[in-house]
């Protein structure tokens, strides 16, 4: 890249920021919280062109804190959950903005540095268990592994803080199967041996990607009762990223909608279900499956989430939204407050 096209891009990047920077300092808090993530932009340089994945992404998360990122497929929760740990691959990168856990800008450190945190100060969790196992090393030996890792522990301690962490997650008689291999364990199992694991180092993040997905209604529920005692036992913030509002209704204290790379509203579980602000929002909120219809949608969002790789000038959501004009072609709308620490991004304070 010569330099001229490399000052561009740096130019291209701010003017693209600003927006972002000003949102970032609206929703800031005045206490430290435990992470705090600004402005956050991360990108795929792709064919196809730029794919804005996390497009100005900012928010906040206490101790002893559950925040929700929802969102459809595609709106960028994965990636956002993804840049917080350093964890997006090539052809993506984080082209600005900030991660500070407990006082520490994450995207400043290496990948080494990086690693002393996973797994020990934060941890993740993600839909499929069965990618987070070793299929060749038994349930007991993986769940322990953090702590041989972090804490220096010595196999035998290591087996027998696995097995209490086994039953920490509720799962039955831990000393028999302990020594299973993965294949051993059902879906749900697994995916509590997997949160175990997680567990082992007590990090004071624990960041969990889709965690009840991949399982039968009746467990997902069961899991989600899991984390959400494991916040309030060990006071253990929590990072769960869904596409089913369902999921977040009873587990979390705080979300954040995404749409299309963007935070479109951010506040509290109450706030968002009582009083929704955001059209996006109030079409998720409407499209929650109806359990006395069969799991039915009620009325599902029309359109899809433009390509992140080109999304429109305007509002994001313009050409889905029953409440757009003229002036949402030509803004740009940011989280602002519109009640208390409730923050939407439509020009419209209460569209009805
Ligand atoms: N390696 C990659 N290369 C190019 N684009 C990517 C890559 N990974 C993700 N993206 C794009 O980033 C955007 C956000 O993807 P992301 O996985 O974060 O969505 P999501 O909200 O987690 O969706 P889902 O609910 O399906 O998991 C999508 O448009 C996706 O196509
Ligand atoms: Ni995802």
């Amino acid at each position: 890249m010569s330099d001229l096209e490399m000052n561009k891009q740096e130019q291209n990047i701010s003017e693209a920021t600003i927006g972002g920077e000003e949102e970032a300092e609206r929703i800031s808090r005045n206490n430290e919280p435990l992470l705090s993530v600004q402005n956050l932009h991360t990108r795929f340089d792709t064919d196809e062109g730029t794919v804005r994945a996390a497009d100005g992404v900012s928010f906040e998360v206490e101790k002893g804190e559950i925040l929700g990122i929802v969102g459809e497929s595609g709106c960028g929760k994965s990636v956002t959950s993804l840049s917080l740990m350093g964890l997006v691959d090539s052809p993506g990168y984080i082209a600005d903005g900030s991660v500070m856990f407990d006082g520490v800008d994450l995207t400043e450190l290496s990948q080494s540095e990086l690693r002393k945190y996973r797994g020990s100060r934060i941890s993740m969790v993600f839909q499929e268990p069965s990618t987070a196992m070793n299929p060749v090393y038994n349930i007991g030996w993986q769940v322990g592994e953090p702590l041989r890792i972090h804490e220096d522990l010595q196999k035998e301690a290591s087996r027998t803080r696995a097995i209490d962490l086994m039953r920490q997650v509720g799962i039955p008689s831990p000393e028999d199967r302990v020594d299973d291999y993965p294949h051993q364990f059902s879906g749900g199992m697994l995916q509590r041996a997997v949160i175990s694991m997680a567990l082992a180092c007590e990090p004071d993040l624990l960041i969990a990607d889709e965690p009840t997905t991949a399982l039968d209604v009746t467990i997902q529920a069961q899991i989600l009762d899991i984390i959400k005692e494991l916040n309030e036992e060990l006071d253990m913030s929590v990072v769960i990223v869904t596409h089913n509002l369902g999921v977040v209704a009873e587990t979390c204290d705080r979300l954040a909608v995404m749409y299309a790379g963007r935070i479109v509203e951010y506040g509290t579980v109450d706030e968002i279900f009582n009083d929704p602000r955001h059209p996006y929002t109030q079409g998720l909120i409407e499209a929650v499956p109806d359990p006395t219809r069969d799991g039915q949608k009620l009325s599902p969002i029309s359109g899809t989430v433009p390509s992140l790789a080109s999304t429109p000038k305007g509002c994001n959501f313009e050409s889905r939204c029953p409440y757009a004009t003229e002036d949402c072609s030509k803004s740009d709308p940011r989280l602002r407050e519109v009640d208390d620490r409730h923050f939407s991004a439509c020009i419209f304070d209460n569209p009805t």
